[in-house]
């Protein structure tokens, strides 16, 4: 099995190279008589879309979806979506440098130690072009949740060692019209400025920064997750870690709830509502891998990605020395196309949680 499948009943294939004819996904197992906007699916794309901005990758796609099969007047049917990228700008005499060289820190070595044949131009499948065919579905999945009443925001929440503050006490509406107004998109504006700036420098010096996303998924049901194998935060932390340069993923209290005493840890049920609250949610929303109404919240790490435009002492195919200089067009820093990515994989582990809760009880 290639590993290229995701989700049990609602479930994505993709397929494609960076610098092939085109990249997509077939999604299946969506239910039938779901409205599909497709400007929708486009506006997700387009957050994405390498070419942005000064501070993404300069490599110019259009990322326009075709819709291939599944809708039908507006309607899914019930039947498979296939979902078609095609590649616009790619320019693989960029890579012809590295055609037995390999980049430290990309999947160069490991594809090969794999397949014993690689895709030298724009890495291939492991490039993360491989990602605007998960928004794509992302999207449906939005589209299914909402019908649901079940939202998801994603922003930068830090580039570098720059922090944005809690933005916690702010509604949804505000903090996605503040994230939306700067192309580094976090929520808050100061922060936003200083990051853009930060990431601009990083760039100029030929180098690379990385960063976390922060997300949260509120009016989820309680209810969602399975209770053993695939726990919602598992399945949660699977989907993030499986998106390109993801180092690092946390739920709740994540790593800074192992330096606190259980007394200050428990969140304590509320009396008031008919489905309990909690006075704190340092479970992030999960308890046993379930949902427990409260809102989900998580934090992805990405690491600094590996082209940068300095030489760097590498190996080639058969073991020896070699120097090698990145070119072409690369990010100095990923969250900012990224945050739709997260948004897009959340929204795929919690359309397949959803379904599965359905048959959960009589
Ligand atoms: C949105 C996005 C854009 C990326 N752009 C680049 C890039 O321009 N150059 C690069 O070397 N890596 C980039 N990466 C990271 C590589 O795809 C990734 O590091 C590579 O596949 C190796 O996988 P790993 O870092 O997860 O081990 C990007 C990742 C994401 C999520
Ligand atoms: C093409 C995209 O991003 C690419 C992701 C990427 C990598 O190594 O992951 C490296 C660069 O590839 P190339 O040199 O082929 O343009 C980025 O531009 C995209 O996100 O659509």
């Amino acid at each position: 099995m290639a590993g290229n499948t995701f989700g049990h009943l609602f479930r994505i294939s993709t397929f494609g190279e960076s610098h092939g004819e085109a990249i997509g996904v077939i999604v299946d197992g969506c239910p039938a008589g779901l409205p599909i906007d497709l400007e929708f699916i486009q506006s997700e794309l387009d957050k994405r879309r390498p070419g942005q901005s000064k501070i993404t990758t300069q490599r110019k796609e259009s990322d326009t979806v075709q819709i291939l099969s599944g809708i039908f007047e507006g309607q899914s049917t019930g039947t498979p979506i296939a979902l078609l990228i095609p590649n616009e700008d790619h320019r693989s005499k960029d890579y012809e440098h590295n055609k037995t060289v390999y980049r430290p820190s990309h999947a160069d070595y490991t594809y090969d130690a794999k397949y014993g044949i690689r895709d030298h131009r724009g890495g291939g499948r492991s490039s993360a072009r491989e990602t605007a065919a998960r928004v794509a579905a992302g999207a449906i999945a939005k589209l299914l949740l909402q019908h649901y009443g079940i939202g998801i925001f994603a922003h930068v929440s830090a580039v570098g060692t720059i922090n944005a503050p809690n933005l916690a006490a702010l509604p949804i509406a505000e903090l996605l019209a503040q994230r939306e107004e700067n192309i580094v998109r976090c929520a808050d504006p100061a922060t936003a400025n200083e990051m853009i700036e930060f990431i601009d420098s990083v760039r100029k010096d030929g180098d690379t920064v990385g960063g976390k996303i922060s997300c949260i998924i509120h009016n989820c049901p309680p209810g969602l997750g399975e209770p053993v194998f695939d726990k919602l935060h598992a399945d949660l932390g699977k989907a993030m870690l499986s998106i390109n340069a993801v180092h690092g993923f946390e739920y709740g209290s994540g790593f800074s709830g192992s330096e606190m005493r259980g007394s200050a840890h428990n969140d304590i049920f509320l009396t008031d509502g008919a489905i309990p609250k909690t006075l704190t949610n340092f479970s992030g929303g999960i308890q046993g891998g379930i949902s427990n109404g409260m809102e989900i919240n998580f934090t992805v790490a990405f690491k600094p990605v590996a082209t940068i435009m300095h030489n760097q002492q590498t190996v080639n195919a058969a073991g020896e020395a070699a120097e090698i200089k990145g070119k072409g067009r690369h990010d100095p820093c990923v969250v900012p196309r990224a945050v739709v990515i997260v948004e897009a994989m959340a929204a795929l582990v919690l359309a397949d949680q959803l379904l599965r809760n359905k048959s959960s009880r009589l």
